[in-house]
């Protein structure tokens, strides 16, 4: 549309869609906004799992792809700001690349569809390299479309208010904010439901198509919703290949001012005034409005860095905690939608009384200093989760440094044993058999035995002797005696097992870190005389043998024991992240499976996940500061033809930080956790000091005025001209030069 025409429609579209002081046009954008936060969101919520029970990858695998595709997703808003501004427009490129993150999500939706390629029906795909392409495929496209869009629609939303409106911009990007919030926190809640539904053609499976389908559905909602206020828009035309323009200028610049060291030239005020032979003084200045805003810009990925952590460690510390709040149980990683939640409540505080309140007070809280303070607030929202570390250690196992072992014995066998264990006193153990029987009659203090039932050590794990040599020889008072040469595993905790049949002891090793997503890990000796199926275990167990843990979430779980002739039915309460050996004994039918002893390996979280809510309420109210506020400013400080430009840069920080921590996550493991967090602490404060003092040095501009006078000044200006000309004349005579100096 000729500039002229479009400027006709915006003056027509200011009187008559307005509402509230707001243009309606806006509503458009935040509900397109919502849906899209929505599908976004909502498909990443269910992401890693896809990767690692649909397609069986491993966890290094599948949390390596789902955070390169992460960091995609922040990358490509730069390919997305150089169409629209350039090229396209924002309008057409929200347009064109929802339509990719659509088809995107459809296929991605459909690559989860085992039945596509299950020909013999077991509920498995029998092609993986199909669905991997699929999913690839779909990946790349909505990591090319929310990337791409996502600098245009928050400059697009910029771009209907009209200078009188400046407060009511800055409410669109406090509104936006919450869309992209409720957006989320539906879909993090939904998706995950839809996902532990059963659905399939030939063979019931997790609901997979649904819980990536819903999500594609709402991105084409989002792209409807869209385009249905297309009439409404005020749509700028692209400017050319702005790019382009900036790259040569900024080169030429550069070229100019080296060809110019010499002292004999005056020096200039900004080294970009060094291409003023050549290029637009408009251009000039609104490439120096850019430089200076990206500049201040180099700290901020350290705020990203810490902020994104809440996905990954702080979801890994929740696995450690319990997550019972009496009336309901939160799932660890359910721990995480606390923060659209607090957004939701933190966004409207802090503008309609926080801010208003500070500005009362006659303090200037612009908005460099609000990023600031955001940063601190992450970093103090890192000292807490620090503190919550320290308490949560105290309550993990002792586990065994690389150079130890330990070991813990149990007894199976009819009889007491004493065992001789190296530079220890000799230790009884307690039958499982003869204890069994002395329950009711409190004999022993202690039924469920392990051999520090009886014996303190001095070690201070109560249930493991450490060893600090890998070869031990134990002797057992049986007769004849039997002795055992061990070989402990360095690192690790094994059980000795001792049988009925003494002589056919074997070590078992035990699980020696918190089951993985708050689970408890158990597993079964059987003591039964015949093989033994149990529900949960992957092979039934032969008499004497061992089972490998099996892992069962928090809750009452129920285990039917069965040996083909009779069954009975073992019932257990769970907290989170416990781990348990059950003992079963010869008389396990007669007694309908009440017999069954436990061995805890490992004891329940106990501190609980409510003592996160600190550190998630500090790193929000972080977030509302620094990041809201981070999206106006980079908005109003932005030329009006590069405002999705320095969206992206913006966005580009948030890919850095992403990177750092994959990084961090790979190279920088301090021994200690809590460690990790006050060092991430400290370096943000740091970080923000070096910002405040970057941020002293700004000084806020109107970019609309300054092009404004430029524009005026050029009207008048004869010399524009007579300056290209006579920078062109140079060129060529200094080509001249060279050609001659070769000759
Ligand atoms: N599942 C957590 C979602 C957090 C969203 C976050 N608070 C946010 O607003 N991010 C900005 C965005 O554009 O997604």
């Amino acid at each position: 549309m000729p500039d002229s025409k479009m400027d006709e429609t915006k003056k027509k579209k200011k009187k008559t869609a307005e509402c509230c002081g707001y243009p309606i046009s806006i509503f458009f954008i935040v509900v397109n906004e919502f849906c899209e936060r929505f599908s976004y969101y909502g498909m990443r919520a269910v992401l890693v799992l896809y990767f690692r029970y649909f397609l069986l990858w491993d966890d290094d695998l599948a949390t390596s792809i789902y955070h390169a595709f992460v960091a995609l997703c922040y990358l490509t808003p730069i390919l997305g700001a150089i169409i629209a501004d350039s090229w396209l427009g924002k309008f057409k490129t929200i347009i064109y690349l929802s339509i990719v993150y659509a088809v995107g999500q459809v296929v991605m939706a459909v690559s989860t569809i085992h039945d596509i390629t299950d020909a013999n029906r077991d509920g498995t795909p029998d092609n993986f390299t199909l669905h991997i392409a699929l999913s690839m495929l779909g990946l790349v496209l909505i990591a090319l479309g929310t990337g791409g869009i996502k600098p245009c629609v928050a400059a697009f939303g910029g771009d209907q208010f009209q200078e009188h409106q400046s407060r009511q911009l800055n409410t669109f990007f406090s509104v936006f904010y919450l869309c992209i919030n409720a957006g989320s926190l539906l879909s993090t809640l939904i998706t995950p439901v839809l996902r532990a539904q059963e659905c399939g053609i030939h063979t019931q499976q997790q609901c997979y198509p649904l819980a990536f389908g819903v999500p594609a559905a709402l991105m084409v909602v989002s792209l409807v919703v869209f385009i249905a206020g297309s009439g409404m828009y005020t749509k700028t035309a692209p400017e050319g290949n702005i790019m382009g323009s900036v790259c040569k200028c900024i080169w030429f610049a550069l070229n100019n001012r080296f060809r110019h060291r010499s002292d004999i030239y005056p020096k200039r005020e900004h080294w970009m005034d060094w291409a003023e032979e050549k290029y637009d003084k408009l251009l000039i200045a609104q490439i120096k409005m850019v430089l200076k805003v990206l500049f201040l810009y180099i700290p901020l990925p350290m705020f990203w860095t810490l902020f994104d952590q809440k996905g990954s460690r702080w979801t890994l510390q929740a696995t450690t905690m319990t997550g019972d709040f009496g009336g309901f149980v939160l799932q660890p990683d359910q721990m995480q939608t606390v923060n659209p939640i607090l957004i939701l409540t933190l966004v409207p505080i802090m503008d309609r009384i926080i801010f208003p309140l500070i500005k009362k007070c006659g303090l200037n809280f612009s908005p460099l200093k609000r990023m600031t303070v955001g940063m601190l607030f992450a970093a103090t929202a890192f000292i807490a989760a620090a503190l919550v570390q320290m308490e949560i250690d105290k309550t993990l196992p002792n586990f065994p440094s690389s150079s130890e072992s330990q070991l813990k014995v149990v007894n199976m066998h009819s009889e007491s044993l004493i065992v001789t264990v190296p530079s220890q006193e000799p230790l009884l153990i307690g039958s499982f058999e003869v204890q069994h029987t002395s329950k009711h009659t409190t004999a022993v203090s202690h039924w469920c035995f392990t051999i520090s039932s009886h014996v303190v050590f001095p070690q201070s794990s109560p249930d493991y002797i450490t060893f600090d040599q890998q070869d031990i020889r134990l002797a057992f008072n049986t007769t004849p005696e039997i002795n055992k040469d061990l070989s402990l595993i360095k690192g690790s905790r094994q059980t000795l097992i001792i049988p009925s049949e003494p002589a056919e002891m074997y070590l078992k090793e035990d699980i020696k870190s918190k089951p993985k997503e708050g689970k408890n890990a158990v597993r079964f000796v059987n003591g039964w005389t015949a093989y033994l199926n149990i529900t949960n275990l992957e092979s039934s167990l032969q008499p004497s043998e061992t089972s490998n843990y099996t892992l069962v979430s928090q809750g009452m779980r129920k285990f039917t024991l069965t040996d083909g002739i009779q069954s009975c039915e073992f019932s257990r309460k769970f907290g989170f992240g416990s781990s348990y050996t059950f003992l079963i004994p010869s008389d396990l039918f007669s007694t309908d499976c009440e017999s069954i002893k436990e061995i805890e390996d490992m004891q329940p979280n106990s501190v609980h996940m409510a003592l996160q809510i600190p550190q998630y309420f500090l790193i929000t109210t972080g977030e509302v500061m620094f990041s809201v506020t981070g999206l106006q400013f980079s908005y109003s400080q932005a030329p009006k033809n590069m405002k999705s430009v320095l969206q992206a840069g913006w966005l580009c920080t948030n890919a850095v930080g992403n990177i750092i921590v994959l990084i961090v996550a790979e190279l920088g493991k301090l021994p200690k956790q809590w460690a990790e967090y006050v060092l991430f602490a400290s370096l943000l404060v740091a970080v923000s000091i070096i910002f405040s003092i970057m941020a002293y040095f700004y000084t806020y501009i109107d970019p609309a005025e300054i092009e404004a006078e430029i524009l005026k000044q050029q009207e008048t200006d004869p010399d524009k001209k007579k300056k290209k000309e006579t920078l062109e004349m140079e060129e060529k005579e200094n080509e001249q030069e060279i050609k001659q100096t070769k000759i």
